[in-house]
């Protein structure tokens, strides 16, 4: 077969995937994205990422982890907003995942049948430990889903779940060290507790 343009124009066309990247609160998923969006970079891919509006914890225009790294992001109102401003890009990172409507899988398989490999990274898990929003759906989808784990602040084995500090019922409560911390099952479920 001849290696022309055309064949390595379809070849892209065809190659693009879906990958999750998802865990508790501090597990790394933002540096883990982060990570793999930069490799992008430095291979000359056209990189662009996303995270929702509501999500305003940090700054406006960047992803921030907990550890400080950071890299530049456009803050969108709704999932199909990234059809309309990631079509003429290579990698498209999408994080805080879970904050997006029920859109967000579709346009995942959109994205990915154009060619495009889109990486997603958000809570699995809310703090009652039910799946969280869109996030279920896409990892039933994807060709590869890394699930990190953080660190028990109570015990040091790896934490699963985001335990919520104060006494708030509603779902989405945005918030750090002040209102969340990453506890293994026993802890989570306080078993030993007395
Ligand atoms: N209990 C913990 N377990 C693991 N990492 C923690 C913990 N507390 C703070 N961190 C910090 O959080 C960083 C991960 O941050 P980040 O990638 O933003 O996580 P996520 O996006 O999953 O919330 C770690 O590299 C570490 O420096
Ligand atoms: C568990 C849980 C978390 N949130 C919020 C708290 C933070 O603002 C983000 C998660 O950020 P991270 O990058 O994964 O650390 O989500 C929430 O609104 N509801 C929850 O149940
Ligand atoms: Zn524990």
């Amino acid at each position: 077969m001849i290696f022309n343009e055309e064949v390595f124009r379809r070849r892209s066309e065809l190659g693009g995937s879906i990958e999750v990247v998802c865990g508790s609160m501090f597990s790394g998923k933002t540096e883990e994205l982060i990570r793999r969006l930069n490799r992008a970079r430095i291979a000359r891919l056209k990189v662009e990422i996303f995270s929702p509006k509501a999500d305003t914890r940090f700054a406006e225009d960047a992803l921030i982890s907990h550890n400080a790294n950071s890299i530049p992001s456009t803050p969108v109102e709704n999932a199909s907003s990234i059809l309309l401003l990631g079509s003429d890009v290579h990698v498209i990172g999408i994080d805080e995942a879970q904050f997006f409507d029920d859109e967000l899988p579709d346009v995942c398989n959109i994205l990915a049948n154009k060619g495009i490999r889109v990486i997603v990274a958000g809570l699995d898990m809310d703090f009652k430990g039910r799946p969280f929003g869109p996030m279920p759906t896409i990892m039933a989808m994807a060709e590869s889903v890394t699930k990190l784990h953080a660190v028990c602040v109570r015990c040091g084995n790896p934490a699963l779940y985001s335990y919520r500090l104060v006494p708030d019922e509603s779902r989405v409560l945005l918030g750090e060290k002040e209102s969340y911390e990453p506890r293994c099952r026993i802890c989570y479920h306080e078993i030993f507790a007395q």
